[in-house]
């Protein structure tokens, strides 16, 4: 938890635009016209992250979450804008003074499994974020590996382990171990978590906490849902098709969402309880469109349940303060004219054809061959 009015990160419009031909979806390539055709994965995103601040940033598949991450640490170059770590812009570094920076600014990545080498025996993965910066004796580096396994609770016996030996959750928290090894000032964790059993999960999110207060560390924890990062995080961002929709105090954006997009989220958050209503767990309207051929104006417009006219199809909408200061992209706020419970509801319950309300759609409407899981990617489920 932050009280800092210190940035340990400012990010100032950055984008991120592929080439075409570089890779991407299978949509994206379906839609490629031309060779001077971009993936806008990353479109033009501010925001600062403060000092001892968690920021969970949600969003569906493909709406850039992890080429921002990458972004930010240089581990793929944007296209433009400026990062700013402790008041320094890293946006020239060379490569080898952007790699001694990565000491102070981790990246841990989703798959614990391709992250580690696999010939190399656990308490050498610990040990080698520090051989290659620091000066320890043999000594030193072991008590480091100890006080690393402590941190990260696995029992001392795993040092001689290799990767394979560990569950995905063990290993996820060897990453872990690696990540915090330098003492950085911020880590961005990209989905630590995607793929691990919901109680592996939630292990793993409260040590990500611990260790977050006891390093006084700023973290950037990326997640497909916002349930995930409802309590780890001092404030959440949502991201759609590379801008950001909402961002604001975490469980003010939780309860009472205010981004027609940020809604459909929490709607599509996976039911927990056999009771819970099954129209609240999922998005209804298909997959977002592809970042090679986003929609004009605002790009949420094609599916957005509170859709107001043409100025949503033709203008970006700038983001808006509210009275407790998050800030929200929709022309309804720029308006004045926030979108109203009972009638924003009553959207979002009609089938939608072509991702707006239709006047003739049945209400009552199960609007399945519009509907998927905002979990589609969930991945496997760990078996620790
Ligand atoms: N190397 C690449 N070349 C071309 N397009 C890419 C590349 N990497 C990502 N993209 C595209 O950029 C967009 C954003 O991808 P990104 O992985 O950042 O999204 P995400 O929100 O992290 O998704 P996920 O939750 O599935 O990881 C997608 O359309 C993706 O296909």
């Amino acid at each position: 938890m932050t009280d800092s009015d210190t940035p340990v990160l400012e990010v100032e419009e950055l984008t991120k635009y592929f080439s075409a031909g570089s890779g991407g979806s299978l949509l994206d390539t379906l839609l490629r016209r031309s060779d001077d055709s971009y993936v806008k994965a990353v479109d033009g995103v501010s925001f600062e992250l403060m000092e001892n601040e968690t920021i969970g940033v949600v969003g569906e598949s493909g709406c850039g979450k992890s080429t921002m991450g990458k972004s930010i640490l240089r581990l793929i170059e944007p296209t433009s804008g400026d990062v700013r770590f402790k008041g320094e812009s890293v946006t020239d570094l060379s490569g080898r003074q952007m790699r001694k920076k990565r000491t102070e600014m981790q990246f841990i990545f989703q798959d614990p499994t391709s992250a580690l080498n696999p010939k190399m025996k656990i308490k050498h993965l610990l040990n080698e974020p520090l051989e290659n910066f620091y000066d320890f004796d043999k000594a030193e580096l072991a008590q480091r590996t100890d006080d690393l396994l402590e941190q990260i609770d696995l029992p001392k016996t795993v040092k001689d382990r290799y990767p394979h030996e560990l569950s995905g959750g063990q290993k996820q928290r060897v990453v872990i171990g690696r990540a915090i090894a330098s003492n950085p000032d911020l880590i961005v964790a990209d989905e630590p978590v995607t793929g691990l059993d919901v109680s592996v999960q939630s292990n793993i999110i409260t040590m990500l906490e611990e260790i977050q207060e006891e390093f006084e560390l700023s973290l950037l924890f990326i997640a497909h849902d916002l349930s995930v990062v409802r309590y780890i995080s001092d404030r959440v961002m949502v991201l759609y098709l590379g801008h950001i929709t909402e961002l604001g105090d975490s469980e003010a954006v939780f309860t009472n969402p205010q981004h027609p997009y940020t809604r459909e989220l929490k709607r599509a958050i996976p039911r927990s309880h056999p009771d819970d209503d099954p129209a609240e767990t999922e998005i209804t309207e298909g997959e977002p469109p592809s970042p090679l051929d986003p929609p004009s104006g605002c790009p949420f417009h094609t599916r957005c349940p509170a859709y107001i006219g043409d100025i949503c199809e033709e203008e970006y909408p700038d983001p808006v303060e509210l009275q407790d200061g998050r800030l929200v992209s929709c022309h309804h706020f720029e308006e004045g004219d926030p979108p109203i419970e009972g009638e924003y509801e009553q959207y979002a319950k009609t089938t939608i054809a072509d991702g707006r309300p239709s006047p003739t759609a049945d209400s009552e409407g199960d609007g399945t061959d519009q509907v998927v899981s905002a979990n589609a990617n969930g991945g496997d489920v760990d078996g620790q």
